[in-house]
């Protein structure tokens, strides 16, 4: 119960959306096509029916075509119905997951929630959760509501026939006669459930032992992943036969869970093989006291081994849909927890922002617990300002910037920031996999020409790249850190913020460069407000102000 009302908070501002009017039209046609497949297959149970009789009566009274027309027909409209019901479905699910995903990508980026997530307990693998759990929710949610349709209908369909079929059957036990009325349909009832149950004992294991499958493989591939992203620290240090015995340590687990797996398949395969086997001839044992009675015709006999069939398939779908609405139920419970993981994120640090000086008045960073990290810190910086913060390591410097751009949720005191746009640039680059061209202008959005890339990045010495500017590759390979902290710099010239906050921007470079490129920023963006943490002394000594950042006494 509570499943659903979680699935219903997670899809209703998809399907409640006046403009998904098309959804609810394709659904409508899956939901018909289901119900039409269901009476093509009662038509074909019917049809099997005459057919047979027609063949022990060497078809004095049925012709040939007059059998073969309606069979074509029954089988072009099950083709038509199955392919379409394919098509409607994957076009109906990527539809609703693109709208969902890009609700959940959203809500994680907006307002740096993704950061904060990560500070508030961050629910394992958000990336996942977008990724891979809304396709899942959406393809099962699907898959077991046109199943549950199909076989519901098909269940009472065919049970009907079987019922028709069956006549009385009266059997004597101990001198009483007990007649029994739809007795196929008991047994075949009777039939399904022991071998449904019969199933489930022999495959239980495999449910775990299929999850635990999943992740020796995922933690397999995570390893080789690891390797490729740290090849060159690897390759310096000679650790390949460390790795090798790691890899090897995880690929074992892949094969023990795998011999696990064939053992337990083995025991399942020799039941199911059996099972199949044996579905075939018990509904024709079942009938034969009517055929002897001459109760039924071959046609009859046929059609209630097709119907009984029908029953076996529906009814173990009941039974096997507990293991399916459980993953289901799995499944929405993750992306529920997420969402309200999104929405329960400590509230966004109020940020003022008005055109005049940044203003900081009795700031003070503090841990979630509300300990204060830094004694309150006064400041007033004005257009063209600079501004050196030091003090000791763990200090609070970088949480002084996290805190001023609205990172970091836990603060006391007011702050004002400077109108117009503001760059906060870490210690490492962010760099994605893309052109040069495109991480240079980065967070930029607005078009930038070649031209102007060139000239900014010769001005911070990366002249040499110019000819490959537009060339996508993992460039945080291919640059050093001390180019990539002038490809920062680069950054800074094209976006050209007012607020320009710098941690320790400058650690893989000289001195000599570093004051080149703090003077290169004053120069051409002379009326930006520029706050830089660094411990280069000779650096930060030509700054206007200086801030050195005190630990608070109870830390
Ligand atoms: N994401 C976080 N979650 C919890 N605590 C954090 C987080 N980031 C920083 N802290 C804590 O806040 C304190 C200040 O860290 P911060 O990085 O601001 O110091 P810093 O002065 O910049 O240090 P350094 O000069 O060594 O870079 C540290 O005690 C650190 O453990």
């Amino acid at each position: 119960m509570q499943s659903l009302k979680q699935f219903y908070r997670l899809i209703a501002p998809y399907w409640l959306h006046p403009r998904e009017w098309f959804s609810w039209l394709l659904l409508l046609l899956l939901v018909s096509l289901t119900l039409g497949v269901v009476w093509i297959s009662v038509q074909y149970n019917n049809w099997s029916r005459a057919f047979y009789d027609a063949l022990t009566d060497y078809f004095q009274h049925a012709s040939v075509a007059g059998l073969a027309l309606p069979y074509a027909g029954y089988t072009a409209l099950f083709v038509v119905f199955i392919i379409s019901t394919n098509w409607l479905k994957k076009l109906l699910i990527i539809r609703w997951r693109q709208k969902m995903t890009l609700r959940f990508q959203s809500a994680w980026l907006r307002q740096n929630n993704h950061y904060r997530l990560s500070l508030n307990s961050e629910p394992d693998n958000p990336d996942q959760r977008i990724a891979e759990d809304i396709r899942l929710l959406i393809e099962q949610s699907l898959g077991l509501f046109l199943s549950l349709l199909k076989n519901t209908t098909g269940l009472f369909s065919f049970i009907f026939i079987l019922w028709q079929l069956s006549d009385t059957l009266s059997i004597t036990v101990l001198g009483h006669t007990i007649t029994l009325h739809g007795y196929l349909v008991w047994v075949a009832l009777g039939y399904a459930t022991i071998s449904s149950v019969l199933a489930h004992w022999i495959g239980r294991p495999l449910h775990q032992l299929n999850m635990d499958k999943q992740k020796a493989e995922a933690d397999y591939r995570a390893g080789l992943l690891r390797i490729r992203e740290n090849t060159e620290q690897i390759a310096l240090y000679r650790g390949e036969r460390a790795e090798l015995r790691r890899m090897h340590h995880h690929f074992l687990a892949i094969v023990h869970n795998w011999q696990r797996l064939m053992k337990r398949e083995f025991r399942l395969d020799t039941f199911t093989t059996t099972y199949f086997r044996l579905s075939l001839m018990i509904p024709i044992f079942a009938v034969l006291p009517l055929y002897i009675a001459k109760k039924i015709s071959l046609g009859g006999v046929m059609q209630a081994r097709a119907a009984f069939g029908y029953v076996l398939d529906a009814f173990g779908w009941f039974i096997d849909s507990y293991r399916q609405i459980v993953t289901w139920s799995a499944t929405v419970e993750r992306l529920w927890v997420f969402e309200q993981n999104l929405k329960e994120i400590p509230a966004k640090a109020i940020r003022s922002r008005q055109p005049g000086p940044l203003i900081c008045q009795e700031l003070v960073a503090r841990h979630a617990s509300g300990t204060p990290l830094f004694k309150p810190v006064n400041l007033r910086l004005h257009e063209g300002d600079t501004l050196a913060i030091t003090g000791a390591s763990g200090c609070g410097k970088t949480t002084l910037l996290r805190t001023l751009s609205g990172l970091w949720p836990y603060s006391s005191g007011r702050w004002i920031l400077p109108a117009g746009k503001n760059l906060f640039v870490p210690q490492k680059s962010y760099l994605s996999y893309d052109s040069l061209k495109r991480i240079a202008s980065y967070p930029g959005l607005a078009k930038i020409s070649d031209e102007q890339i060139k000239m900014s990045l010769e001005k911070v010495g990366l002249g040499h790249f110019s000819s490959q500017i537009n060339q996508i590759k993992l460039w945080q390979r291919v640059l050093s850190g001390g180019e990539q902290q002038r490809l920062s710099f680069a950054r800074i010239l094209i976006n050209r913020p007012k607020l320009i906050c710098l941690d320790e921007s400058t650690s893989h470079l000289d001195d000599e460069t570093a004051l080149r490129l703090i003077n290169l920023i004053r120069g051409e963006l002379p009326e930006s407000i520029i706050l830089f943490i660094s411990h280069q002394k000779s650096v930060t000594k030509s700054f206007t102000k200086q801030l050195e950042v005190e630990l608070h006494k109870g830390k």
